[in-house]
């Protein structure tokens, strides 16, 4: 049964200070199933006056939160880790019916989101600085790793559980405490999340969500000087207009921001590999990733029997609504999304490309896409340019190395890339020349939380996850002790 309304986890209502409450003057926001159409329904419309209470509900619960232990701290973490896991297909369908995702993708993320919190909750033990060798006798000098203190996350609406945690979780982990603002397409995975974490025992005010359309609460969270680091994950345009608006009060930042992956294809790689890779990394959440191949360069000597194999595949998906057996590719996020998609494949098509698949039957509702392959890709076309965020895979035929990595780095987004070859001294010469923050050499998958995610150029700032993902939570203070001699 699809009625979300059913569902313990459930919340219409925002979080601030541990009290569960609607927008000041009443309005709210309605939250659309994009399989139907259907309203599943409605979020406080909260804006600047409620985003500055949840500020100062993060601020006063920050001044005991940073005094737990490292070990409390990572006990309530972990309470928080295995209440998801108890209630990952309830957290799963919620997220499906807000987003559209596969069922069997929803649950994925349930997973991987918990993975961030596990991560952080045993990083959390093992923060600690460092005591260096003083110049004269007469002092020590200490260096303390501190919490950074109240911060905005602002997440979107492509991972709207996993882009949660891995914020929230490395946040909460250092000692500081979290104002978040989810996409208003998908606040209630955010929402349940939070119940969760009441249920775990991680103090009011420690975590604070508040929903709404982003403006009002964009810019208080970006202006308020309360706020000391903002934690975004969106497109490019977006996070540049926030980090703008962050400076004035010079918060840290944390961007994860567009991308435009390259998919690289040697004559020498294993075909079937390249094209699991290739239907794993384009496909995946229906293409709306920021890590999915966005264009797939294949060798010219490889590139027919690649296509075929390809649009084979592609062929054979099913579209249609992610609560259905057997559905690989669900309903885009809005009418927006499918809009770009449209435009994109009209714009590749005018340009010369050709279709090298059947478009597969389509299911009634207002979101649905076919996915396709597309063959004469080149690079003046606006996929070329620009992330589709959609099951469309672009192929462009090349002949060399060069060729292919002048392409793969023609672009002002680094986030991600994959290639496939079977040849050492080349996997080390094009993964080193690849121009992004992530590469993938054989293999389509490279999130998981034990390595360094984020990107280079104009797809962001700083790493989560991995070793590295505590420290955009930390400040480093050196204490230098004198009069001991
Ligand atoms: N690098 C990464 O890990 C990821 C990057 N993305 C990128 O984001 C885009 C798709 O996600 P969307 O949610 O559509 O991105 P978006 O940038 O439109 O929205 C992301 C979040 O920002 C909020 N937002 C929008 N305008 C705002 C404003 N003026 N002030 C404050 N908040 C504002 C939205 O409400 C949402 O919560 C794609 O370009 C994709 O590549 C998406 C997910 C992950
Ligand atoms: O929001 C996204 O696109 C995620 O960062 C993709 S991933 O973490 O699942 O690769």
């Amino acid at each position: 049964m699809d009625a979300i309304e059913t569902m313990p986890l459930l919340r219409q209502r925002a979080v601030i200070g541990g009290e569960w409450t609607g927008a000041d003057g009443g309005e709210t926001i309605a939250v659309t199933n994009p399989a139907t159409g259907e309203v599943l329904g409605t979020v406080p419309a909260m804006g600047a006056g409620e985003t500055q209470r949840a500020i100062a509900a993060a601020e006063a619960a920050f001044r005991s939160w940073r005094k737990r232990t490292h070990a409390e701290r990572a006990a309530l973490l972990m309470a928080w880790h295995d209440l998801m896991l108890e209630h990952r297909a309830e957290l799963a369908m919620i997220l499906t019916l807000e987003q559209g995702k596969p069922l069997t993708e929803a649950d994925g993320e349930i997973g991987y989101g918990a993975s961030f919190v596990k991560w952080f909750a045993e990083e959390a033990r093992r923060i600690d600085g460092g005591l260096i060798p003083s110049p004269t006798p007469d002092r020590r000098i200490a260096v303390l790793k501190e919490p950074v203190g109240v911060c905005g996350i602002v997440t979107p609406w492509n991972f709207p559980n996993a882009m949660i945690t891995r914020k929230v979780a490395p946040a909460l982990a250092a000692g500081c405490t979290v104002v978040v603002k989810p996409s208003e397409l998908t606040p209630f995975s955010a929402l349940a999340m939070a119940v969760l974490a009441e249920q775990a025992g991680i103090p009011a005010g420690v975590i604070n969500v508040v929903t709404g359309l982003p403006t009002g609460i964009g810019g208080e969270l970006t202006g308020n000087p309360a706020v000391r680091k903002l934690s975004f994950t969106g497109s490019t345009k977006v996070g540049s207009l926030l980090m703008a608006q962050c400076a004035p009060t010079v918060k840290r930042l944390s961007l994860e921001l567009g991308g435009n992956a390259p998919f690289i294809v040697f004559d020498d790689a294993d075909l079937d590999a390249a094209v699991e890779g290739a239907l794993i990394s384009k496909f995946r959440n229906g293409g709306q990733t920021c890590v999915c191949a966005n264009r797939i360069l294949v060798q010219s000597g490889i590139h027919d029997a690649f296509v075929e194999k390809l649009s084979a595949r592609v062929a054979a998906m099913k579209v249609g609504p992610g609560t259905q057996e057997g559905v690989a590719i669900g309903p885009m996020i809005n009418a927006a999304a499918l809009e770009k998609i449209v435009r994109h494949v009209d714009d590749a098509l005018a340009k010369g490309a050709r279709l090298a698949n059947e478009r597969a039957a389509l299911p009634e509702g207002p979101q649905y896409v076919a996915p396709i392959v597309l063959t004469g890709a080149t690079t003046d076309m606006q996929l070329a340019g620009e992330e589709t965020f959609g099951p469309v895979a672009p192929i462009f035929r090349f002949e060399t190395e060069e060729e292919a990595l002048a392409i793969a780095n023609g672009t002002p987004f680094g986030l991600a890339a994959y290639f496939y070859t079977r040849d050492l001294a080349r996997g080390f010469r094009v993964g080193e020349a690849l121009e992004f923050g992530m590469v993938g050499l054989n293999t389509g998958l490279i999130s998981t939380e034990v390595a360094p995610f984020g990107g280079v150029k104009q797809s962001g700032l700083g790493r989560e996850g991995s070793q590295l993902g505590i420290e955009e939570y930390l400040e480093t203070k050196a204490f230098h002790i004198g009069g001991l001699g």
